[in-house]
């Protein structure tokens, strides 16, 4: 019998969510769990293994893997690039769970290029955020107050997120987090 096809998991949420720390809470502890990969992006911004796992690249390197095909979904936030790798195409067909940390305005033309995506949106009170945004220390005083004010694209029709509330504490966030993926990939 076909090994049956995998699919992309977007994490979607405004900045300051814990989107980055809900998927590494997950990645460990789904560790056993083959049926999951938990997909590193590439960005042009350097590396802060404390706070993301990310390839960090400069920005003409990114143009340059990008027109060469090496990245699956590229795009632009915060005076940045993004990238997810090519390989993630490979874990689809191989039946994987591919969980990526995504744009919220990337969500339609990702369910275009991968009609097997499901959404999981994470939520938190824009005052929770700003404390997180702020106790995290990546961005200056300016920049957290652009991430706060920074605006959804609309969700596109046909599409019904996972809504997963960050707002009480991260051990709570990664339980339901790790119930949902478990849930997307039974389904699958
Ligand atoms: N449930 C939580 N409770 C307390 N702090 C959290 C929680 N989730 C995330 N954080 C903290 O909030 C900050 C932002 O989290 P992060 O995962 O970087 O969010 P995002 O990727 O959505 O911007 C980080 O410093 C992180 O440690
Ligand atoms: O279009 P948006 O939905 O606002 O998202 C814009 C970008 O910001 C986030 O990354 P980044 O790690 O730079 O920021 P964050 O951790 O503060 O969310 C997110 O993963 C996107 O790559």
């Amino acid at each position: 019998m076909a090994r049956p096809l995998g699919s992309l998991v977007l994490v979607v949420g405004p900045s300051g969510v814990g989107k980055d720390s809900l998927i590494n809470g997950a990645r460990k502890a789904l560790d056993n769990d083959k049926r999951f990969v938990f997909v590193r992006r590439t960005v042009t911004r350097p590396a802060d293994a404390e706070v993301e796992d990310h390839d960090s690249m400069e920005v003409e390197d990114f143009r340059l893997a990008e027109d060469a095909g090496r990245f699956a979904l590229t795009w632009d936030a915060h005076n940045l690039r993004y990238g997810l790798p090519i390989s993630l195409e490979t874990d689809i067909a191989l039946g994987k769970t591919v969980v990526a940390n995504v744009s919220r305005h990337i969500i339609g033309a990702a369910r275009e290029k991968y009609p097997a995506c499901s959404v999981v949106l994470i939520t938190a009170e824009i005052s929770l955020r700003a404390e997180r945004l702020i106790s995290r220390g990546r961005e200056s005083a300016d920049q957290v107050t652009a991430r706060l004010a920074r605006e959804s694209g609309p969700v596109p029709a046909g599409i019904s997120p996972v809504i997963i509330d960050n707002s009480g504490s991260l051990a709570i966030g990664v339980t339901a987090f790790v119930l949902a993926l478990r849930a997307i990939a039974a389904v699958e």
